[in-house]
């Protein structure tokens, strides 16, 4: 090749020679003039570097004002396509309709060349009508290769496959542009082209996917992800674009499904458009709008009537988003409004409220509070109060009772499982009329007639056999034993037997009895007893009764009276069959064939055996090894003993037994049901435990919350015990006895008594209440010990009950405040009166009894009045000030405050004497 002027070169490239030389100098040729020579080589460099410079101008053009078209422009090059005009028309469909085949046309209008270039006379550089090299994509596009060639023909041809396709490739349009570009664009010249086309895109892509994640987010830039690393990095911008249509499917290889239909096809060309250095971004916001459509097949049709209405009404779409949006919140807050559920029993303590719903139990105060309650947390609320706070956190309280039906152990047998049953029959009567000699005269009758040889054993109860029938004695005599079972909800008496002395008559607790029987609804039958006394009168007994409604049979009442002697054994056999008679009448029936179910008539602890305690079964049968629960207690049957002391394998209706194996001792009174498994007695035991305490609980803070106020505001003081015994008998008697202790200003309330060892609960129970822990014949374990110590709870033991009388009385007397009271010291007569100035008057006086003492109080007593109360302000015998002055001497006295003394007053000296006070 022939070597080249600069200004031939100049001419061809239209520029003038001076540009040409300062573009030489830039590439490093140095020519002197225009006329200067250039090398073949370096005449290809100029033209590569022109080409590539002017080739990416950017031309900006607004179209409207939200519009700004940017062009490319190949500066010299001058492409004289006339798609300027179908790019418009394009665009105007496109906004109209913009997922349907308008697309494909937009685009292409994009890929030519504009027709206002800077240069007016560029010349199409040669470069540019080679077909697309596309190095980075051929390899990929393999089956796609005519892609250059799209060009002419296929710009119509594509609408009608876009036709087809278009809904899933709103990218398409793409393909379009493709061609043209291809061709306009050398290989060399697209690494600028992409810096700029890729900084024009960057712009816009930073502004498009927001659209576009608005639009659907992570899939399409997942695919984008995933296929632009196997791209030309500046294929990225413009990439992104079509290929969030393929998202759905980003990870198959593009190069392998491309050719597979033509849909494919037409996605995959637009990856080629990629390369052209020509962009025109459409507007941001129809972006995402168009890419809305692509690919997901399954919902294509709905994406696009999304998009044409989004489109076609802008307005609404936003509203319908923020409705979403709002939808969404919603949604969000649903779980919040659904009501939680939390259980709690009767009571709960501020904190264990707090925690069961999950907030700081500040919070929970700070409610009480705005309720105007002042608590603390370990303060505890009732089921009701606990239900409103709970309200105020979005909880909705259940009663933790539910657990556990109290119900379930009282379900009726079947009429025909019912057998006949023993009657149990309690003594009772007023004092010395002969209750215990009767027990045992029965007792001791059956015993050598037909039970000779067996140890009787004190169970609280027993039974007798007669002729073959059963009748079984509560050896509890006395109306408070059978009133104390009552109050504890335990019917164990079928029959009252009502001791009356025939010699004594119808006395206050024959009264009280047989008001508790009636009320009871428990059918009398009286004993007129001591008959073998010689002033016996049982006439006048039974007329007696009458006035309380118990007459005798012969007198055309229904009551039987039967008289006898428990001395002397008189008419006893003759009491049980009437016993007998009665139980017919009552037709007493019970089930033998279901679980146990009956009375814990008396508990202690067995240094020998543990807890034992006495049952009776009332219905049901009870085997060794049965699992049972009595309230709080449970256990498993070890052995079982009757009342003469042998040990039985079962016990059936009406039957008293000894049971061994409870965990503690059990309540007398409570009541004993039989399980199928020691697990589900446990599950009772700890709910009754759990009511316990709630109930104690609930109690204390009573106390503390209105009683205590009460208490204060009369002064009146209280001390509050805890007892512990090793046996229930024990308990009563020391619970007695202390209550007794009360006086109108020392109140002693025993808040909480049982028997068994000392527990942490009751230690936590004292502390709560400022209570001390008396333990009678019980040990507390070390544990208890250290928390009592931590907690500051005072725990006494003893073993003598006097003992633990005297203390407590020392204790409530130490609670006492102490009383003052006045000690005359001395008596003196006012014999003369002194003037004295700045002191007043000074009595001069004869100390008469006593002694005159400075300072000390004294009284002005004049005849027989007291008319000034105050204190010796100074004491003088002649002009010495003294301290005291003794009986028989003269001294002046001067009264603080006070100058009206008269000769003949009496001025009597006193101290206030502390005296400390005792119950
Ligand atoms: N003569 C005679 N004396 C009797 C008879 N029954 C009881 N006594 C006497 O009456 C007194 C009181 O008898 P208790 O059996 O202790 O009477 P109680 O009702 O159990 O008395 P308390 O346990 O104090 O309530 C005793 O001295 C008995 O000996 C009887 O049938 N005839």
């Amino acid at each position: 090749m022939s070597k080249k002027r600069v200004y031939e070169l100049a001419r061809e490239l239209g520029i003038d020679n001076k540009e040409l030389i300062s573009r030489l100098e830039k590439l490093g040729i140095t020519v002197k003039s225009h006329s200067g020579t250039l090398e073949d080589n370096e005449v290809e460099r100029v033209i590569k570097e022109f080409h590539a410079r002017g080739a990416t101008e950017m031309v900006e053009q607004r179209i409207k004002t939200t519009v700004i078209r940017r062009r490319a422009v190949h500066v010299p090059q001058e492409e004289p396509v006339a798609e300027e005009p179908p790019a418009e028309a394009e665009r105007a469909v496109r906004e109209e309709v913009p997922a349907k085949p308008a697309p494909p046309e937009e685009v292409k209008p994009v890929e030519v060349v504009e027709s206002q270039p800077a240069v007016p006379e560029g010349e199409p550089l040669p470069a540019v009508k080679k077909p697309l090299p596309t190095p980075a994509i051929p390899p990929k596009k393999s089956p796609i290769p005519p892609t250059p060639e799209i060009s002419g023909e296929e710009k119509q041809v594509i609408p009608e496959k876009m036709k087809e396709e278009a809904p899933k490739e709103p990218i398409v349009p793409e393909p379009g542009k493709t061609p043209p570009v291809a061709k306009s664009v050398p290989e060399e010249e697209r690494a600028p082209a992409r810096a700029q086309g890729a900084e024009a895109a960057g712009r816009e892509v930073g502004r498009i996917p927001p659209g576009r994640r608005e639009g659907r987010p992570p899939a399409p830039r997942a695919a984008a992800g995933g296929e632009a690393p196997a791209r030309q990095a500046p294929q990225r911008g413009e990439a992104r674009r079509p290929e969030t249509g393929a998202a759905p499917r980003p990870a198959a290889p593009p190069e392998k499904e491309a050719p597979k239909t033509e849909a494919d096809k037409l996605k995959k060309k637009p990856k080629i458009p990629e390369e052209v250095p020509v962009r025109e971004l459409p507007p941001a916001k129809k972006k995402p709008a168009l890419k809305k459509a692509p690919d997901k097949k399954d919902f294509r049709k709905t994406i696009e009537e999304e998009t044409v209405e989004r489109v076609a009404r802008p307005g609404r779409w936003k509203e319908e988003k923020k409705a979403a949006a709002k939808m969404k919140k919603t949604e969000i807050t649903v779980p919040k409004a659904i009501k939680r559920r939390i259980r709690i029993g009767e009571a709960v303590t501020v904190g264990d409220l707090a925690k069961k719903m999950g907030v700081k139990a500040n919070e929970v105060i700070n409610k009480l509070m705005r309720m105007g309650l002042m608590a603390t947390i370990n303060q505890s609320i009732d089921f009701d109060a606990a239900s409103l706070i709970a309200t105020e956190f979005d909880y909705q309280v259940e009663p933790v009772g539910m657990e556990y039906d109290e119900s379930m152990f009282k379900v009726e047998s079947a009429a025909e499982n019912l057998k006949p049953r023993a009657p149990v029959v309690t003594i009772m009567g007023h004092v010395d009329h002969g209750k215990t000699s009767l027990l045992d005269a029965i007792r001791k009758t059956r015993v050598t007639e037909g039970e000779a040889g067996g140890i009787t054993q004190a169970i609280g109860a027993y039974h007798v056999n007669l002729k073959g029938r059963e009748i079984v004695f509560l050896d509890t005599p006395g109306h408070e034993a059978f009133t104390a079972m009552r109050a504890r909800g335990a019917q164990v008496t079928d029959i009252v037997v009502l001791v009356v002395a025939a010699d004594d008559g119808v006395m206050d607790q024959t009264v009280e009895a047989i008001n508790h029987s009636k009320v009871a609804g428990v059918p009398i039958i009286v004993a007129i007893n001591k008959i073998d006394k010689p002033e016996a009168d049982p006439g006048r007994i039974k007329q007696a009764l009458t006035e309380y409604s118990l007459i005798p049979e012969e007198w055309g009442g229904d009551t039987i009276f039967c008289e006898v002697s428990a001395k002397q054994k008189i008419g006893i056999e003759e009491l049980l069959e009437l016993i007998l008679l009665q139980a017919d009448i009552l037709e007493l029936k019970a089930d033998p064939d279901r679980p146990a179910r009956g009375v814990v008539i008396e508990a202690r602890l067995d240094r020998g055996r543990g807890p034992v305690a006495t049952v009776l079964i009332q219905e049901g049968t009870l085997h060794e090894g049965d699992a049972f629960v009595s309230k709080t207690e449970y256990g498993r049957v070890r052995a079982m003993n009757d009342d003469q002391g042998r040990r039985i394998r079962v016990a059936g209706p009406a039957t008293p037994v000894e049971v061994i194996g409870f965990s503690r001792v059990p309540q007398a009174s409570a009541e004993f049901n039989a399980v199928e498994d020691e697990k589900k007695a446990r599950s009772i035991g700890e709910y009754w435990l759990r009511k316990e305490r709630e109930r104690e609980l609930s109690a204390t803070s009573k106390i503390t919350l209105e009683q205590l106020y009460e208490k204060m505001k009369e002064g009146v003081k209280e001390l509050n015990v805890i007892l512990r015994a090793d046996v229930q008998g024990s308990l009563e008697a020391l619970a007695d006895a202390l209550t007794k202790l009360s006086t109108d200003d020392i109140k002693l309330k025993v808040i909480h008594g049982s028997t068994g060892a000392i527990t942490e609960t009751d230690v936590m129970l004292a502390s709560a209440s400022n209570a001390i822990i008396i333990g009678f014949n019980v040990r507390p374990d070390a544990r208890v010990t250290e928390l009592a110590e931590a907690e500051g709870v005072d725990i006494k033991l003893y073993d003598i009950i006097y003992n633990v009388i005297a203390d407590v009385r020392a204790a409530m007397e130490g609670l006492l405040e102490p009383e003052y009271r006045e000690m005359v010291i001395g008596r003196a007569e006012v014999r003369d009166l002194f003037r004295v100035p700045k002191v007043g008057t000074v009595a001069g006086s004869f100390v008469t009894d006593g002694k005159m003492v400075r300072k000390s109080n004294a009284k002005l007593v004049r005849d027989g009045v007291i008319v000034f109360d105050g204190k010796i302000a100074s004491l003088r015998r002649f002009k010495d000030d003294v301290k005291e002055v003794l009986a028989g001497f003269e001294c002046g006295i001067g009264i603080e405050g006070f100058n009206d003394l008269r000769v003949g007053d009496l001025i009597e000296a006193y101290v206030n004497e502390k005296v400390e006070r005792k119950l």
